[in-house]
């Protein structure tokens, strides 16, 4: 029996004789299996137990490997949710973090002493720990961090809580335990290199082994130093120092959307608030709760005792908050200062005006307290209505001209030549054609900024006098004038607007895609639209275009999304608006202009008008074959008149009678009513009037 049963009871004995001391076989078991067994396969058992030893040795190792990385990997992500002073236990100085890693391969494989040792900085490449800095530059990367923006969005309903709970939060705490600092260098990279090449440079992996102190310290010294005066003379987008200031940093109040972007608002905002705090500024937070609260924050905040409105947001943001101080009286829009931290989609502006879309660097700048007033494009939409009325006044004043012209006789007596003649007859046309929303956005303009500021439609009243009818009476304007929107970054009628139009109409696609396919539906569309396109040089000249357009593009900066260099001479502060007109509508020609924007030499091409305005308004006409065939008809019967008149020396008057009844006509009845984007919102349309009101909002630079 026992000679039968020696082979399992030897295995049994063999294996636990080898590889563990806890399992205690019984004495006759073992006493028997040795002795059997022992003389015959103690050559063969020395060998396999030793393998098999081995082997075991080999694969616990890796097990226990392998749950160490498993480990490591759940620690990572529990750091990523615990509370600063938790995670703050399992983070080591980076001599030791170092220390940790070397020893890894010769430490037994035991769990948990193993993980207890395992450094969390293993997670990031370059095996130190993230900094400040790092934190802050690297703010923009969180967006890829869905789990931590979730939490963070599920925790931020309430403003006050945010205010207070994040007040007393020591630096080391918490920068220790965001999220940010496990985003490793190359997940923060790509991310900003997909906002932007500049962004991209803001991005450096920093092996510095220096403590926080010193760090912060350091970052102090260096941004004092580096931005003064000599860094707005130096800055691409801006055309002269004008009106710089340099004002002390004691408060400020941070807004953010926590709608943003990839809802990354808070995030950024708590990182600000912490940096401000460090820096010994008081720091109070507004999150706005639905579209528009941005603007109705920025208008109606007390700024006493504020020197800094930090917003945290995308465009859309930004556009809300201009608009809001720019309804604000004169005297505390001169005194509102605004800061812009990237929270968004795009980001343009802030890409241009701050070099890069680092969270760090617009907080030192902010500290720094460096700051420039901006200009701002202000957008009047003209109604149809409106237009009619101020058509009808320019009927009045061609009829008491002719009048006036009436005993005049301009053939040969007064005018010496009949080429002369032709000549005047152009001159006078051109001076009483009806530069109806030219002038009459001026109009409004004017009485906007003698009355209450720039802060009030116009309203009947305002346009009363101006608005005479044929017959010489009042004509009442109705009340239903916009007020004017605010611009502060860039302006698209025609493609550009279709384009959002088409994509909001294929929201179902997704934010990627549905823009794709409608830029390129577009593209391929080429819509000519037939347009009156004035505008007033910086000379106080005024050109009048009356042709087939394609698109227009407004831009208050020099770049775009992308990297794109839309607007090549476009400074902040120059007081001009650069406005970009593109013509041709093939398809070639746009895909051209497309492969041209990145480095600005679009604006070189033949089909594409860049100018550099003070004003201007753009009147589309509708499509309408039948009017276009009369409006033809009618250019060629004036170039008759015209030639007409320099061979027989007809009367000019004629001539200008008949220009200027077409045009009134045409402009009453055909004026087209096409929305346009503002800032990245389709609000607004056509006809309308821009201008720039220089030097508008402070913002830090
Ligand atoms: N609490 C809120 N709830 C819903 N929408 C909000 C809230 N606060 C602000 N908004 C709206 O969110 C919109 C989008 O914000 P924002 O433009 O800042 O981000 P974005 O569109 O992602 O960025 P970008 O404009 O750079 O592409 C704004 O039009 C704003 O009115």
């Amino acid at each position: 029996m026992s000679e039968v049963e020696a082979p399992s009871t030897e295995t049994t004995s063999v294996s636990t004789s080898t590889t563990s001391t806890t399992s205690t076989p019984s004495p006759s078991t073992s006493r028997f299996s040795f002795k059997n067994i022992f003389s015959k396969h103690s050559k063969k058992d020395s060998g396999d137990t030793h393998q098999s030893s081995t082997n075991l040795k080999e694969k616990e190792s890796k097990e226990s490997k392998r749950k160490s990385k498993s480990y490591k990997r759940t620690q990572s992500l529990e750091n990523f949710s615990k509370s600063p002073s938790t995670s703050e236990n399992n983070i080591q100085s980076p001599d030791n973090a170092a220390a940790n890693t070397q020893q890894t391969p010769t430490t037994p494989p035991t769990t948990t002493t193993t993980i207890d040792t395992v450094p969390i900085t293993m997670i990031a490449p370059t095996g130190s720990l993230p900094n400040m800095s790092e934190v802050l530059s690297n703010g923009i990367s969180l967006e890829g961090n869905d789990n931590n923006n979730n939490n963070n969005n599920e925790a931020s309903s309430s403003s006050s809580s945010i205010s207070s709970s994040n007040t007393s939060t020591p630096l080391t705490e918490s920068t220790t335990s965001t999220p940010s600092e496990l985003v490793t260098p190359q997940n923060s990279t790509s991310s900003l290199m997909k906002q932007s090449p500049q962004g991209a440079d803001s991005v450096t992996t920093n092996n510095n082994r220096r403590s926080w102190s010193e760090q912060l310290d350091s970052d102090k010294e260096n941004f004092v130093n580096d931005l003064n005066e000599q860094s707005v003379l130096s800055h691409p987008s801006f055309c002269e120092p004008s009106r710089v200031k340099r004002i002390k940093v004691a408060n400020v109040t941070i807004i953010f959307n926590p709608m943003s972007g990839s809802k990354i608002g808070e995030k950024i905002m708590v990182e600000a608030k912490k940096y401000f705090e460090v820096h010994g500024i008081k720091v109070h937070v507004i999150p706005t709760e639905y579209k528009g609260h941005a603007e109705v924050l920025c208008r109606t905040l007390d700024i006493e005792g504020i020197d800094v409105v930090c917003l945290v947001g995308g465009d859309g943001t930004i556009h809300e908050a201009v608009n809001g101080i720019m309804k604000r009286d004169p005297e505390s829009r001169e005194r509102f200062v605004m800061a812009c931290l990237p929270a968004g989609t795009g980001n343009s502006f802030v890409l241009e005006l701050q070099g890069k879309l680092s969270i760090k660097h617009v907080c030192e700048r902010v500290v720094n307290g460096l700051t420039v007033p901006i200009d701002i494009a202000k957008v009047t939409i003209v109604g149809k209505s409106k237009i009619s009325a101020e058509c009808s006044r320019r009927k009045l004043e061609y009829n008491t001209l002719k009048k006036k012209f009436a005993h005049v006789n301009l053939d040969a007596s007064t005018l010496s030549s009949s080429q002369e003649a032709g000549r005047r007859s152009i001159q006078a046309y051109r001076q009483i054609r009806p530069d109806a929303l030219m002038e009459y956005g001026s109009t409004l303009s004017n009485q906007f900024n003698s009355s209450n500021g720039i802060d009030r439609a116009p309203s009947s009243s305002d346009l009363g006098t101006d608005s005479i009818t044929e017959g010489g009476e009042q004509n009442n304007a109705d009340d239903s004038t916009p007020e004017p929107i605010y611009c502060f970054n860039s302006l698209h009628w025609g493609l550009g607007s279709k384009v959002n139009i088409t994509a909001e109409k294929m929201r179902w696609m997704g934010k990627a895609v549905r823009y794709t396919t409608a830029a390129l539906l577009e593209l391929c569309r080429g819509e000519r639209i037939l347009a009156r396109i004035e505008y007033e040089d910086a000379n106080g000249e005024v050109t009048a275009l009356e042709d087939e357009f394609c698109l227009a593009i407004v831009n208050n900066i020099q770049g775009a999304a992308k990297g794109m260099k839309m607007a090549p001479k476009a400074k902040l502060n120059d007081g001009l608006i650069d406005l970009i007109l593109v013509k041709s509508h093939k398809t070639f020609d746009l895909m051209n202009i497309f492969t041209k924007v990145y480095d600005g030499t679009h604006t070189e091409l033949d089909y594409v008008i860049y100018k550099q305005v003070k004003r201007f308004s753009i009147t589309p006409f509708k499509k309408d074959k039948e009017r276009k065939k009369r409006l033809r008809k009618e250019k060629k019967r004036i170039k008759a008149a015209i030639k007409a008149g320099r061979e027989h020396s007809k009367n000019p008057l004629e001539i200008l009678k008949t220009e200027c009844n077409t045009i009134l006509s045409e402009l009453e009845d055909q004026i087209d009513e096409e929305i346009i984007d503002i800032d990245g919102e389709l609000k607004g349309q056509t006809p309308f009037v821009c201008e720039m009101i220089p030097r508008s909002v402070r913002v830090v630079v």
